[in-house]
């Protein structure tokens, strides 16, 4: 197996090997970068090589100066001291890492297997710990390595990180090891080797868990205290063949630890997730605010210019109307055409960015006063009065050519008058003329005179009669005068009519242009209308998005106030277990002296019980219970009535249970066929997958055939209790002598030493309590 660096960026999986065809692990070059064989971190700092092989050939070498956890087996020194020397001989002349040749890391293929099901993904990078070839029980396979710290160091880094948390750790049981450590310039109750940022393939052992199942647990990890320090080292309880993934058995105290730290890794991720969500929130709340202002200040904006427009739309139609009304009103027509063309003619085509200000320079007082009191025209309207407008129009010219043929009419007739008049005038004084010459001739007559003088009388009325003549010439000139003012006033007409034309095309085409302007205002007024009522749906759904988001910051609201109460509630958990912790550090403590005199109890009473008087080897533990209910159910009476025996009986009951031990559940290197009697699965009645030992299989059969019924029932109870609680070691049941009609005296003798001896321990642990 070649070693190459694991670079930061790099996963596990780009250093996988292609996939051996339907295996249940793919092999991985697992060679971390930290990890330097012989090397190890040791809290902060480094270990180097040297340092590192002497501590190993300490162990290697003089191992029985040192002393060790319960779970270390002086057999797994004797047998390999020799290997692992060379080893070690052999990484220092290399002064490079050894990789390990024992164990590889793989990647799980298994789709059944359990930690890949708890991944919940086929992809997920998950892995374990595989033999890379055959391994003889008790090989010594790889060191621990990781940070070394207290439990309670570890704990804070946790909380304050929970992600990583309870992963690759082992804790070393300071009670378990019997040593007080004095590290870290504190005494230490348990420690911890943790993995998390530093490790070697030893920490990729699973756990041999599996629901209802387990797996069989092939290995196991062993601590060795040198020098006041601990180490941590992986080993293999039974004989593995290659390729079989290595499984330890974690402990209940791991997976209580692991569901806390899963629980509150959850609500971390809640937490983030809940955070994450308030910003979004916030954020599309300030988007749409943003929006919101946007939309209103545009809604106000162009209310304005509808408004302003509106206004001009008034002002134009006021103006129209208001002329028309002025000229049928029959007020002074010229003022009002004065007026209409300083307002109209005057005016430049309605430029609609005029302002409403100057208004009253453009119209008349009264089109001013009606644009101040119009109502806003609609289209309807505006059409009506054009309408009106035209009509209004006609009856003008109509009006205007009515009045025109009266006032010819009347002067007709006045010219008339004026002309009988004086034609009667001037007959009569033609007939006074004549009456006087007639006077004048008879006169003369009467006088004699050829000549005829006029009296003053007579002189005057010639005067009179001149003037009155003077006068008809007058008048007789007078029809050529009004023919010539007639003609004037003719021409004046016609020149005020053809002024008046021009005035009312002109006025006409304004008109047209502000009925254009009129068409152009309703459509934009229409379109104005079409985006103020977009706006307003806009504005409406803008309004049903403010609820929503002001609900929503309810909502978060009340998931702050939610999580700052769990948040106190995990406080004040996290102070009472921190006071329960400080409570049982101090049981722990006081305890400690109790549990050694309690121990040393226990190493005489074992050794007493199971050197002298029953091998522990062969018999296991003793199952009590199950011992006391077999005989009592055989023989009717408790054990302890019958009297105690010779040697020969416990030689007898020795040599049985050795036997069956042997022949029926095998050694651990070797396993009998207690092990190989598998569970099946069926369906159970609640439905999924139940297992069961089928008494109908061969199995059963065979042990009935060679142990007898009772002891078959006995094992089978038996192997169905291992197999529910994960028993490594089944009991073996003092039962079978009496089953085989064995004499019981050296089970019974036994029993009632490790009774007496029970009590004494008890009594200890009760003086111990008393004075605690
Ligand atoms: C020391 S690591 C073992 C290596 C790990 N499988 C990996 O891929 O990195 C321990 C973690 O593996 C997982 N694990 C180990 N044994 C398991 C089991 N029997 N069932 C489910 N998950 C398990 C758990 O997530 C546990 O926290």
């Amino acid at each position: 197996m070649s070693a190459r660096l694991l670079h930061k960026e790099e996963t596990l999986l780009d250093l996988i090997e292609d996939p051996v065809p339907g295996a249940a692990h793919r092999p991985v070059h697992y060679w971390d970068t930290e990890f330097q064989g012989a090397e190890w971190k040791y809290r902060n700092t480094t270990k180097t090589s040297e340092e590192a092989q002497k501590v190993l050939d300490r162990i290697y070498g003089t191992h029985k100066e040192y002393q060790f956890g319960v779970n270390i087996l002086p057999i797994l020194l004797e047998q390999n001291i020799p290997k692992l020397k060379e080893r070690v001989r052999k990484a220092a002349a290399s002064g490079k890492p050894e990789p390990p040749n024992s164990v590889e890391v793989g990647f799980i293929n298994d789709p059944d297997d359990p930690v890949r099901i708890a991944a919940n993904s086929p992809f997920a990078s998950v892995y374990g710990l595989y033999a890379a070839r055959d391994l003889q029980p008790y090989e010594w396979l790889q060191m621990y390595t990781g940070h070394l710290c207290t439990v309670a160091e570890y704990n804070e880094q946790v909380s304050a990180d929970p992600k990583n948390g309870m992963k690759y750790l082992y804790t070393i049981d300071c009670d378990k090891v019997n040593v007080e450590f004095e590290l870290f310039g504190a005494p230490n109750e348990e420690l911890t080797v943790d993995a998390t940022h530093f490790r070697n393939e030893c920490a990729f052992v699973n756990d041999c868990r599996a629901g209802l199942h387990d797996r069989p647990c092939n290995v196991e990890m062993f601590e060795a205290v040198i020098d006041g320090e601990p180490y941590v080292f992986l080993t293999n309880k039974l004989a593995v063949a290659r390729g079989t993934q290595l499984l330890m058995d974690y402990g209940k105290k791991f997976w209580d630890g692991h569901r806390i730290v899963q629980k509150e890794q959850a609500e971390a991720r809640k937490i983030v997730r809940v955070k994450v969500e308030v910003l979004e929130k916030s954020e599309q709340m300030a988007v749409s605010e943003r929006e919101n202002r946007r939309l209103r200040k545009e809604n106000r904006r162009l209310r304005k210019e509808n408004r302003r427009l509106r206004k001009r739309l008034e002002l134009v139609q006021a103006v129209a109307p208001g002329a028309a009304v002025e000229t049928v009103a029959g007020e002074n027509e010229t003022s009002t055409l004065a007026t209409l063309k300083a307002g109209g003619r005057n005016k430049r085509p309605l430029d609609l960015g005029d302002s409403s200000a100057d208004l009253d320079t453009k119209c008349t007082p009264k089109a001013a006063k009606m644009l101040q009191g119009s109502a806003a025209p609609s289209k309807h309207a505006s059409t009506e009065e054009g309408k009106q407008l035209r009509k209004l129009e006609v009856q003008r010219q109509e009006l205007q050519e009515e009045q025109l043929r009266k006032l010819e009419v009347q002067r007709q007739e006045l010219q008339e008058e004026q002309l009988r008049k004086l034609e009667v005038q001037r007959q009569e004084l033609q007939e006074e003329l004549e009456q006087l010459r007639k006077l004048e001739v008879q006169r003369a007559r009467v006088s004699g005179r050829t000549t005829v003088n006029l009296s003053p009388k007579a002189e005057i009325q010639e005067e009179q009669l001149r003037k009155l003549e003077s006068k008809g010439r007058e008048f007789q000139e007078e029809p050529e005068q009004l023919r010539k003012l007639e003609v004037q006033r003719q021409e004046f007409q016609e020149e005020q009519l053809r002024k008046l034309d021009v005035q009312r095309q002109e006025f006409q085409e304004e008109l047209e242009q502000l009925r254009k302007l009129e068409v152009q205002m309703q459509e934009f007024q229409e379109e104005q209308l079409r985006k103020l009522e977009l706006q307003e749906e806009q504005l409406r759904e803008l309004h049903v998005l403010e609820q929503k988001l002001l609900e929503k910051r309810k909502e978060v609201y009340k998931n702050k106030k939610k999580i700052e109460g769990m948040r106190g509630q995990l406080e004040e958990e996290r102070s009472e277990k921190e006071l329960f912790e400080n409570m049982v550090t101090a049981c722990v403590v006081t305890d400690q002296k109790t549990k050694w005199q309690i121990s040393d109890f226990y190493k005489i009473c074992f050794k007493d019980i199971f050197i002298n008087v029953i091998p522990q080897k062969t018999f296991g533990m003793v199952d009590l219970e199950a011992f006391t209910s077999a005989y009592e159910a055989r023989h009717g009476v408790k054990p302890d009535q019958r009297r105690n025996s010779s040697n020969k009986a416990a030689n007898d009951a020795y040599a049985i249970c050795q036997m069956a031990q042997k022949n029926f559940c095998g050694t651990s290197e070797a396993p009998g066929p207690f092990w190989d009697w598998k569970p099946k699965k069926r369906t159970s009645e609640q439905g999924g997958w139940e297992y069961f030992f089928d008494k109908a299989d061969g199995f059963y059969a065979n042990i009935v055939i060679e142990w007898g019924r009772t002891l078959a029932e006995v094992m089978y109870d038996e192997r169905v209790c291992c197999d529910k609680h994960q028993m490594e070691y089944p009991r073996v049941v003092p039962a079978w002598n009496f089953e085989e009609n064995q004499d019981t005296a050296a089970v019974i003798s036994a029993r009632k030493y490790f009774q007496d001896q029970l009590l004494l321990v008890r009594q200890v642990r009760k003086d111990g309590e008393h004075r605690r």
